[in-house]
């Protein structure tokens, strides 16, 4: 018998970033729909010295897995791509380049388009899933990163698209959240909710604004330190967790001659490294896979070793079914991960999973590609524009409401003592509002320098650049445009001071009311 899923996905290549999308007249809104298999991709690692014989085989794009000491029985399986792995000197070795170049690249593309996007490594412990997603500041998190970085100046250079990027980072153990990035007197244990528009999120997580790979490099070594692991006989630095880190993206864009009117795209990339896979079939009391045989098998329910992995399972199994099964309830809720990634598998999501296999582990090996038949047989319907991820931004009404915002906000402060809430949504004002200002000084400057390149006379391009810099500033009071001088810099202070805990200093120290 062998087990193949002959399935070859749409190529997705090409340029795909949402401003060269957007010049050809799709715009946000009008809901593009693409609809598309999650993609799975296997990799398996290299051989350890721990590793009996090398049971796996990966001839033209397949894998083939041999029953060991049985040399003529073996299962086939086909996905969208194999990675090599095995053994660095193989001229066929599928290195970290190799697995961004592949589907990083492809999925940083599908963010930049304004797709919400997602990777999942799944498979046993030490089969390579941190290796794949961080590895040694070279996995595809790191990488997708640094590129991200790249294409947003690229963007605004040649586009005029402002880019603002925000990072989080989390981890559900034993079905409880926890913030990666929150600082120790933080307590990070957090719930999920849903927004109005049925969408879960992690309350009270801390999302970082940042500018450069430098800065993220800070948050993801935070984030791993904070992980939480545990040596088992397999691996000595198992992940007992699941962590998922995620890259939101805002571009904004003008629509206007007057630089008052911003279009406004949020997306976002869940890079997701998922606990080992053997604590899911361990909950079954044998290590048969719950896929095996027609795939209809269950995982048992209540697992207390990793409810959110056997709720995957099952959940990936109904989603398989769903094209035969219509109106079938999906038990999200029933796991904090499946609640959490309810969008990424089975919603509005460009998905990809990695399954990751060990070279010699025949029963979780089979298991672990099982797994990944069942997911590669989902259908995702992601769209452009949907929800609240599009809107059109008035820069000068949102001036008007800060400042409306702003006297009740002082008048609360003046009545009340310290309120978190209050302060938050100053923060938030403050931000959005700083936001759009310099992104429209800095397409202002760009309009001038452009016009500057093509030889005029200089002096006067400075002269008249600081007339408009100084018009906009003239709009504010002095406070507000200071703030909009070290936007940048004062924001991110701001941003993670407030996160760190809120008290009166604040106030005194940026003097914002
Ligand atoms: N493709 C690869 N190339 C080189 N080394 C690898 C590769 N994949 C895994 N390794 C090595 O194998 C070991 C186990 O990998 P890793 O920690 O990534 O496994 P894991 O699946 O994340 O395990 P766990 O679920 O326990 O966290 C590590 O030492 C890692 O460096």
């Amino acid at each position: 018998m062998s087990d193949t899923s002959k399935r070859q996905l749409p190529s997705e290549s090409g340029s795909l970033h949402v401003a060269k999308q957007r010049k050809s007249g799709s715009r946000p809104g009008s809901n593009d729909k693409h609809l598309g298999n999650i993609k799975v991709m296997v990799r398996v690692r290299p051989t350890g010295a721990k590793d009996a014989e090398n049971i796996v085989k990966m001839p033209d794009n397949r894998t083939v897995v041999l029953e060991p000491k049985k040399s003529l029985s073996s299962k086939q399986f086909q996905f969208d791509r194999c990675f090599w792995s095995c053994n660095r000197d193989d001229p066929n070795y599928a290195s970290q380049d190799d697995t961004y170049e592949t589907l990083g690249r492809e999925m940083l593309q599908n963010l930049l388009m304004g797709f919400n996007s997602c990777i999942l490594a799944y498979g046993q412990t030490g089969s390579g899933k941190t290796y794949t997603m961080m590895g040694d500041n070279d996995g595809l998190i790191p990488k997708t990163c640094r590129e991200l970085f790249t294409s947003t100046d690229a963007l605004f250079e040649e586009h005029q698209v402002g880019v603002s990027v925000k990072v989080s980072f989390f981890e559900i153990y034993q079905e409880q959240v926890y913030d990666l990035l929150a600082l120790s007197n933080h307590n990070p244990k957090l719930k999920i909710r849903e927004g109005q528009d049925k969408s879960p999120f992690v309350d009270g997580l801390t999302h970082y604004k940042v500018e450069s790979y430098e800065e993220v490099e800070k948050f993801l070594e935070r984030g791993n330190s904070n992980r939480t692991t545990a040596s088992t006989s397999m691996n000595m630095q198992s992940s007992r967790s699941h962590s998922v880190f995620t890259i939101s993206v805002t571009q904004e864009r003008f629509i206007d001659d007057t630089l008052t009117k911003c279009e406004q795209l949020t997306s976002h990339l869940r890079l997701v490294d998922l606990a080992g896979s053997e604590r899911a079939s361990a909950t079954l009391g044998n290590t048969e896979s719950p896929f095996k045989g027609n795939g209809n098998a269950r995982f048992k329910e209540g697992s207390q070793i990793n409810k959110s992995l056997t709720t995957l399972g099952r959940i990936l199994t109904l989603l398989s079914q769903r094209k035969e099964q219509k109106n079938v309830m999906i038990p999200y809720r029933e796991s904090a991960l499946t609640w959490i990634l309810k969008e990424s598998i089975g919603g509005n999501s460009k998905t990809a999973m990695i399954a990751c296999i060990s070279p010699s582990d025949y029963d979780e090996t089979l298991s672990t590609l099982r797994y990944a038949t069942v997911t590669s047989q989902i259908e995702n319907v992601a769209s452009l524009g949907a929800g609240e991820s599009t809107r059109t931004v008035d820069i000068d009404d949102v001036v008007q409401r800060y400042e409306v915002e702003k006297a009740k906000l002082l008048e609360t402060l003046a009545k009340d003592d310290t309120k978190r809430r209050t302060l938050e949504n100053y923060m938030r004002w403050n931000e959005e509002y700083l936001l759009g200002l310099s992104f429209r000084m800095k397409a202002q400057t760009r309009r001038h320098l452009k016009s500057a390149e093509f030889g005029d006379n200089c002096s006067a391009m400075l002269e008249q650049l600081y007339a408009s810099m100084r018009r906009i500033m003239d709009n504010f009071n002095e406070q507000v445009a200071l703030k909009v001088m070290e936007a940048e810099s004062s924001l991110t202070e701001m941003t993670v001071d407030i996160q760190n805990g809120v008290s009166w200093d604040l106030v005194e120290k940026y003097g914002v009311f």
